[in-house]
Protein backbone atom coordinates (compact mmCIF):
# COMPACT_ATOMS: atom_id res chain seq x y z
CA UNK A 1 0.00 0.00 0.00
CA UNK A 2 1.89 3.20 -1.12
CA UNK A 3 -0.32 6.94 -1.07
CA UNK A 4 0.13 8.90 -4.76
CA UNK A 5 2.01 11.74 -5.46
CA UNK A 6 -0.87 13.28 -6.95
CA UNK A 7 -2.02 14.30 -3.47
CA UNK A 8 1.06 16.10 -2.39
CA UNK A 9 0.93 19.90 -2.76
CA UNK A 10 3.61 20.44 -5.05
CA UNK A 11 3.23 23.78 -5.54
CA UNK A 12 3.37 24.33 -1.82
CA UNK A 13 6.80 22.12 -1.40
CA UNK A 14 9.25 24.17 1.08
CA UNK A 15 12.91 24.02 1.42
CA UNK A 16 15.17 24.02 3.85
CA UNK A 17 18.73 25.13 4.75
CA UNK A 18 20.00 24.23 7.79
CA UNK A 19 23.48 24.56 9.18
CA UNK A 20 25.36 21.31 10.82
CA UNK A 21 26.90 21.85 13.92
CA UNK A 22 30.17 20.01 12.82
CA UNK A 23 30.92 18.68 9.77
CA UNK A 24 28.91 14.89 9.27
CA UNK A 25 29.24 12.90 6.13
CA UNK A 26 31.28 15.34 4.55
CA UNK A 27 28.28 17.92 4.63
CA UNK A 28 28.12 21.69 6.46
CA UNK A 29 24.81 22.61 5.49
CA UNK A 30 21.58 19.86 5.27
CA UNK A 31 19.22 20.87 2.82
CA UNK A 32 15.85 19.18 2.33
CA UNK A 33 12.27 19.56 1.22
CA UNK A 34 9.00 19.55 2.95
CA UNK A 35 5.67 18.20 1.29
CA UNK A 36 2.32 18.51 2.44
CA UNK A 37 -0.80 15.85 1.89
CA UNK A 38 -3.88 14.98 3.54
CA UNK A 39 -2.12 12.92 6.14
CA UNK A 40 0.09 15.84 7.49
CA UNK A 41 3.73 16.81 6.08
CA UNK A 42 6.47 14.55 4.67
CA UNK A 43 9.87 15.02 4.21
CA UNK A 44 12.31 14.71 0.97
CA UNK A 45 16.04 15.18 2.25
CA UNK A 46 18.05 12.68 -0.32
CA UNK A 47 21.53 13.58 0.17
CA UNK A 48 22.58 15.64 -3.08
CA UNK A 49 25.17 13.57 -4.61
CA UNK A 50 22.02 11.21 -5.09
CA UNK A 51 21.10 10.10 -8.40
CA UNK A 52 16.98 10.19 -8.90
CA UNK A 53 16.50 6.60 -9.07
CA UNK A 54 18.12 6.67 -5.15
CA UNK A 55 15.94 9.25 -4.50
CA UNK A 56 12.98 7.72 -5.34
CA UNK A 57 12.56 5.76 -2.39
CA UNK A 58 13.19 8.82 -0.34
CA UNK A 59 10.35 10.37 -2.18
CA UNK A 60 8.25 7.15 -1.50
CA UNK A 61 8.94 7.62 2.44
CA UNK A 62 7.77 11.49 2.45
CA UNK A 63 4.25 10.40 0.49
CA UNK A 64 3.65 7.59 2.65
CA UNK A 65 3.92 10.10 5.24
CA UNK A 66 2.23 12.71 4.11
CA UNK A 67 -0.37 10.70 2.51
CA UNK A 68 -1.02 7.67 4.51
CA UNK A 69 0.26 7.95 7.82
CA UNK A 70 2.31 4.75 9.18
CA UNK A 71 1.38 1.24 11.06
CA UNK A 72 0.27 1.31 14.09
CA UNK A 73 3.41 0.94 17.02
CA UNK A 74 4.16 -1.74 19.88
CA UNK A 75 5.75 0.91 22.07
CA UNK A 76 5.61 4.64 23.10
CA UNK A 77 8.97 5.44 23.01
CA UNK A 78 12.28 4.41 21.68
CA UNK A 79 16.36 4.51 23.28
CA UNK A 80 18.65 6.42 21.29
CA UNK A 81 22.15 6.43 20.92
CA UNK A 82 24.03 9.56 20.71
CA UNK A 83 26.37 10.51 17.94
CA UNK A 84 29.96 11.20 17.88
CA UNK A 85 31.39 12.26 14.96
CA UNK A 86 35.19 12.66 14.43
CA UNK A 87 35.82 15.01 16.78
CA UNK A 88 39.04 15.35 19.18
CA UNK A 89 38.36 13.21 22.09
CA UNK A 90 37.44 16.34 24.55
CA UNK A 91 34.92 17.21 22.36
CA UNK A 92 33.81 13.34 21.51
CA UNK A 93 34.07 12.90 25.91
CA UNK A 94 31.81 16.38 26.22
CA UNK A 95 29.19 15.42 23.33
CA UNK A 96 28.63 12.03 24.84
CA UNK A 97 28.71 13.40 28.93
CA UNK A 98 26.15 16.00 27.57
CA UNK A 99 23.91 13.79 25.53
CA UNK A 100 22.05 11.68 28.34
CA UNK A 101 22.46 8.17 26.44
CA UNK A 102 23.54 5.09 27.46
CA UNK A 103 24.93 4.37 24.20
CA UNK A 104 26.99 5.99 21.62
CA UNK A 105 28.11 5.28 18.42
CA UNK A 106 31.59 6.74 17.55
CA UNK A 107 32.43 7.47 13.91
CA UNK A 108 35.57 6.18 12.80
CA UNK A 109 37.76 5.84 9.63
CA UNK A 110 37.39 9.60 8.56
CA UNK A 111 40.72 9.27 6.56
CA UNK A 112 43.56 6.77 5.97
CA UNK A 113 45.82 7.51 9.44
CA UNK A 114 42.91 8.04 11.45
CA UNK A 115 43.53 4.92 13.66
CA UNK A 116 45.49 6.83 16.45
CA UNK A 117 42.67 9.66 16.51
CA UNK A 118 39.63 6.74 16.73
CA UNK A 119 41.38 4.72 19.52
CA UNK A 120 41.53 8.03 21.04
CA UNK A 121 37.90 9.09 20.67
CA UNK A 122 36.78 5.32 21.75
CA UNK A 123 38.79 5.90 25.08
CA UNK A 124 37.45 9.35 25.88
CA UNK A 125 33.79 8.20 25.05
CA UNK A 126 34.00 5.26 27.23
CA UNK A 127 35.55 7.70 30.30
CA UNK A 128 32.25 9.89 29.51
CA UNK A 129 29.77 6.84 29.68
CA UNK A 130 30.99 4.74 31.98
CA UNK A 131 31.49 0.82 32.38
CA UNK A 132 27.57 0.26 31.77
CA UNK A 133 27.76 2.67 28.60
CA UNK A 134 27.63 0.95 25.31
CA UNK A 135 29.79 2.07 22.47
CA UNK A 136 29.37 0.95 18.73
CA UNK A 137 31.68 2.04 15.72
CA UNK A 138 30.99 3.43 12.18
CA UNK A 139 33.43 3.26 9.04
CA UNK A 140 30.91 3.70 6.68
CA UNK A 141 32.88 0.91 4.70
CA UNK A 142 36.38 2.20 4.56
CA UNK A 143 38.94 -0.53 5.45
CA UNK A 144 39.71 -3.74 3.58
CA UNK A 145 39.16 -7.04 5.83
CA UNK A 146 42.67 -6.78 6.85
CA UNK A 147 42.39 -3.47 8.01
CA UNK A 148 39.31 -4.26 9.77
CA UNK A 149 39.98 -7.23 11.90
CA UNK A 150 42.93 -5.36 13.03
CA UNK A 151 41.23 -1.97 13.78
CA UNK A 152 38.05 -3.20 15.17
CA UNK A 153 40.20 -5.71 17.66
CA UNK A 154 42.60 -2.51 18.48
CA UNK A 155 39.09 -0.55 18.91
CA UNK A 156 37.15 -3.37 21.48
CA UNK A 157 40.41 -3.29 23.83
CA UNK A 158 40.95 0.75 23.92
CA UNK A 159 36.40 0.95 24.51
CA UNK A 160 36.98 -1.82 26.80
CA UNK A 161 34.47 -3.68 24.66
CA UNK A 162 32.22 -2.94 21.92
CA UNK A 163 28.89 -3.42 20.98
CA UNK A 164 29.16 -3.88 17.50
CA UNK A 165 31.31 -2.55 14.92
CA UNK A 166 29.05 -0.84 11.80
CA UNK A 167 30.19 -1.26 7.96
CA UNK A 168 33.88 -2.17 8.68
CA UNK A 169 34.34 -2.84 4.63
CA UNK A 170 31.75 -1.96 1.59
CA UNK A 171 31.12 -5.49 0.07
CA UNK A 172 28.76 -8.26 1.72
CA UNK A 173 31.86 -10.44 1.03
CA UNK A 174 34.28 -8.84 2.86
CA UNK A 175 31.70 -8.09 5.84
CA UNK A 176 31.20 -11.85 6.60
CA UNK A 177 34.78 -12.24 6.10
CA UNK A 178 35.53 -9.90 8.81
CA UNK A 179 33.12 -11.28 11.19
CA UNK A 180 34.41 -14.62 10.69
CA UNK A 181 37.61 -12.77 12.21
CA UNK A 182 36.67 -11.04 14.85
CA UNK A 183 34.34 -11.65 18.27
CA UNK A 184 32.70 -8.09 17.93
CA UNK A 185 29.41 -8.28 16.47
CA UNK A 186 28.98 -6.45 12.64
CA UNK A 187 26.19 -4.73 11.62
CA UNK A 188 25.16 -3.84 7.92
CA UNK A 189 24.48 -0.27 6.81
CA UNK A 190 25.68 0.77 3.44
CA UNK A 191 24.94 -2.72 2.26
CA UNK A 192 21.48 -2.85 3.30
CA UNK A 193 20.49 0.40 2.29
CA UNK A 194 22.30 0.58 -0.74
CA UNK A 195 21.88 -3.15 -2.16
CA UNK A 196 19.19 -4.27 -4.69
CA UNK A 197 18.38 -6.82 -2.33
CA UNK A 198 18.55 -5.70 1.34
CA UNK A 199 18.17 -9.66 2.70
CA UNK A 200 21.33 -10.77 0.69
CA UNK A 201 23.18 -9.26 3.90
CA UNK A 202 21.60 -12.21 5.71
CA UNK A 203 21.42 -15.25 3.71
CA UNK A 204 25.80 -14.44 2.94
CA UNK A 205 26.12 -14.50 6.88
CA UNK A 206 27.65 -10.82 6.45
CA UNK A 207 25.87 -9.27 9.80
CA UNK A 208 24.48 -10.06 12.88
CA UNK A 209 22.41 -6.76 12.65
CA UNK A 210 20.82 -4.78 10.08
CA UNK A 211 20.96 -0.97 10.42
CA UNK A 212 17.90 -0.04 8.97
CA UNK A 213 16.79 3.67 7.57
CA UNK A 214 13.56 4.18 6.23
CA UNK A 215 14.43 7.06 3.74
CA UNK A 216 16.36 4.85 1.90
CA UNK A 217 14.48 1.69 2.03
CA UNK A 218 11.14 3.16 0.74
CA UNK A 219 9.18 4.00 3.77
CA UNK A 220 8.00 2.70 7.33
CA UNK A 221 6.26 -0.32 5.72
CA UNK A 222 8.64 -1.68 2.96
CA UNK A 223 11.29 -1.62 6.06
CA UNK A 224 8.82 -3.44 8.15
CA UNK A 225 9.09 -5.73 5.27
CA UNK A 226 12.68 -6.02 4.89
CA UNK A 227 13.04 -6.39 8.76
CA UNK A 228 11.12 -9.59 8.65
CA UNK A 229 12.46 -11.21 6.14
CA UNK A 230 16.03 -10.34 7.02
CA UNK A 231 15.65 -11.94 10.50
CA UNK A 232 18.32 -10.23 11.87
CA UNK A 233 17.71 -8.15 14.94
CA UNK A 234 17.65 -3.79 13.95
CA UNK A 235 18.65 -0.61 14.46
CA UNK A 236 17.12 2.29 12.92
CA UNK A 237 19.25 5.33 12.45
CA UNK A 238 18.31 8.56 10.96
CA UNK A 239 19.18 9.88 7.47
CA UNK A 240 19.90 13.98 9.13
CA UNK A 241 16.28 14.56 8.92
CA UNK A 242 14.73 17.54 10.71
CA UNK A 243 11.89 16.20 12.94
CA UNK A 244 9.44 15.97 9.96
CA UNK A 245 11.44 13.03 9.01
CA UNK A 246 12.53 11.57 11.86
CA UNK A 247 9.49 11.28 12.83
CA UNK A 248 8.81 8.39 9.95
CA UNK A 249 12.32 6.80 11.11
CA UNK A 250 10.22 7.07 14.90
CA UNK A 251 7.51 5.46 13.51
CA UNK A 252 9.61 2.18 12.42
CA UNK A 253 11.41 1.92 15.34
CA UNK A 254 8.11 2.06 16.97
CA UNK A 255 6.67 -0.67 15.31
CA UNK A 256 9.42 -3.18 14.71
CA UNK A 257 8.24 -6.01 16.77
CA UNK A 258 11.61 -6.55 18.68
CA UNK A 259 13.82 -3.56 19.16
CA UNK A 260 16.92 -4.72 21.18
CA UNK A 261 19.34 -2.28 20.56
CA UNK A 262 19.28 1.87 20.59
CA UNK A 263 18.52 4.09 17.44
CA UNK A 264 20.70 6.28 15.78
CA UNK A 265 17.97 9.14 15.41
CA UNK A 266 19.64 11.57 18.42
CA UNK A 267 20.94 13.35 15.30
CA UNK A 268 18.26 16.52 15.82
CA UNK A 269 21.07 17.60 17.95
CA UNK A 270 23.60 17.74 14.95
CA UNK A 271 21.61 20.74 13.40
CA UNK A 272 21.89 24.14 14.23
CA UNK A 273 17.80 24.24 14.26
CA UNK A 274 14.65 22.30 13.40
CA UNK A 275 11.53 23.02 11.58
CA UNK A 276 8.97 21.69 13.93
CA UNK A 277 8.49 23.71 16.97
CA UNK A 278 7.96 22.40 21.32
CA UNK A 279 6.66 18.88 21.64
CA UNK A 280 7.49 18.32 17.96
CA UNK A 281 11.09 19.04 17.79
CA UNK A 282 12.52 15.20 18.54
CA UNK A 283 15.09 15.93 20.91
CA UNK A 284 16.34 12.84 23.20
CA UNK A 285 15.16 13.26 27.05
CA UNK A 286 16.96 10.79 29.24
CA UNK A 287 18.21 9.06 26.31
CA UNK A 288 15.12 7.96 24.88
CA UNK A 289 12.75 9.63 21.84
CA UNK A 290 8.93 9.63 21.27
CA UNK A 291 7.15 7.85 18.84
CA UNK A 292 4.81 10.14 16.94
CA UNK A 293 1.39 8.87 16.20
CA UNK A 294 0.86 11.71 13.35
CA UNK A 295 3.52 13.32 11.33
CA UNK A 296 4.41 16.66 13.04
CA UNK A 297 3.65 20.14 11.52
CA UNK A 298 6.10 22.35 10.97
CA UNK A 299 5.96 25.78 12.74
CA UNK A 300 5.20 28.50 9.95
CA UNK A 301 8.13 31.06 11.92
CA UNK A 302 10.42 28.06 11.71
CA UNK A 303 10.04 27.25 7.89
CA UNK A 304 10.55 30.96 7.32
CA UNK A 305 13.93 31.01 9.61
CA UNK A 306 15.54 28.09 8.08
CA UNK A 307 14.08 29.07 4.34
CA UNK A 308 16.47 28.47 1.80
CA UNK A 309 17.33 31.63 0.06
CA UNK A 310 19.58 30.77 -2.82
CA UNK A 311 17.14 30.76 -6.06
CA UNK A 312 19.62 28.52 -7.58
CA UNK A 313 19.27 26.23 -5.00
CA UNK A 314 15.62 26.20 -4.76
CA UNK A 315 15.36 25.61 -8.89
CA UNK A 316 17.71 22.94 -8.38
CA UNK A 317 15.44 21.52 -5.92
CA UNK A 318 12.39 22.07 -7.46
CA UNK A 319 13.53 20.73 -10.69
CA UNK A 320 14.90 17.50 -8.72
CA UNK A 321 11.54 17.07 -6.64
CA UNK A 322 10.02 16.84 -10.74
CA UNK A 323 12.31 14.61 -12.06
CA UNK A 324 11.90 12.05 -8.58
CA UNK A 325 8.21 12.31 -8.94
CA UNK A 326 8.72 11.21 -13.05
CA UNK A 327 10.87 8.54 -11.77
CA UNK A 328 8.62 7.37 -8.63
CA UNK A 329 5.83 7.54 -11.40
CA UNK A 330 2.40 6.26 -10.00
CA UNK A 331 0.02 7.56 -12.41
CA UNK A 332 0.35 11.44 -10.91
O1 LIG B 1 23.28 6.28 13.51
C1 LIG B 1 23.53 7.37 14.04
O2 LIG B 1 23.90 7.47 15.22
C2 LIG B 1 23.38 8.66 13.28
C3 LIG B 1 23.14 8.60 11.82
C4 LIG B 1 24.37 8.31 11.01
O3 LIG B 1 25.39 7.92 11.54
C5 LIG B 1 24.34 8.51 9.60
C6 LIG B 1 23.34 9.28 9.05
C7 LIG B 1 23.35 9.62 7.69
C8 LIG B 1 24.32 9.16 6.85
C9 LIG B 1 25.34 8.21 7.28
O4 LIG B 1 26.60 8.57 6.81
C10 LIG B 1 25.43 7.94 8.77
C11 LIG B 1 25.63 6.43 8.95
O5 LIG B 1 26.49 5.88 8.30
O6 LIG B 1 24.98 5.72 9.70
MG1 LIG C 1 26.38 3.84 9.21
Amino acid sequence: MTGTSSQIDVDGARIYAIGMRTRFRGITVREGMLLEGPAGWGEFCPFTDYDDTTSAAWLATAIEQCTLGWPAPVRDRVPVNCTVPALAPERAREVAARSGCGTAKVKVADHPESLNEDLARVEAVRDALGPDGAIRVDANGAWDVDTAAGHIRLLDSAARGLEYAEQPCRSIEELAAVRRRVEVRIAADESIRRAEDPLRVAVAGAADIAVLKCAPLGGVRRSLEVAEAAGLPCVVSSALETSVGLAAQLALAGALPELDFACGLGTLSLLDGDIAAGADSLRVVDGHLPVPRTPPTPDPGLLDTHALTDPGRAAWWRDRLDRVLAVHGDGR
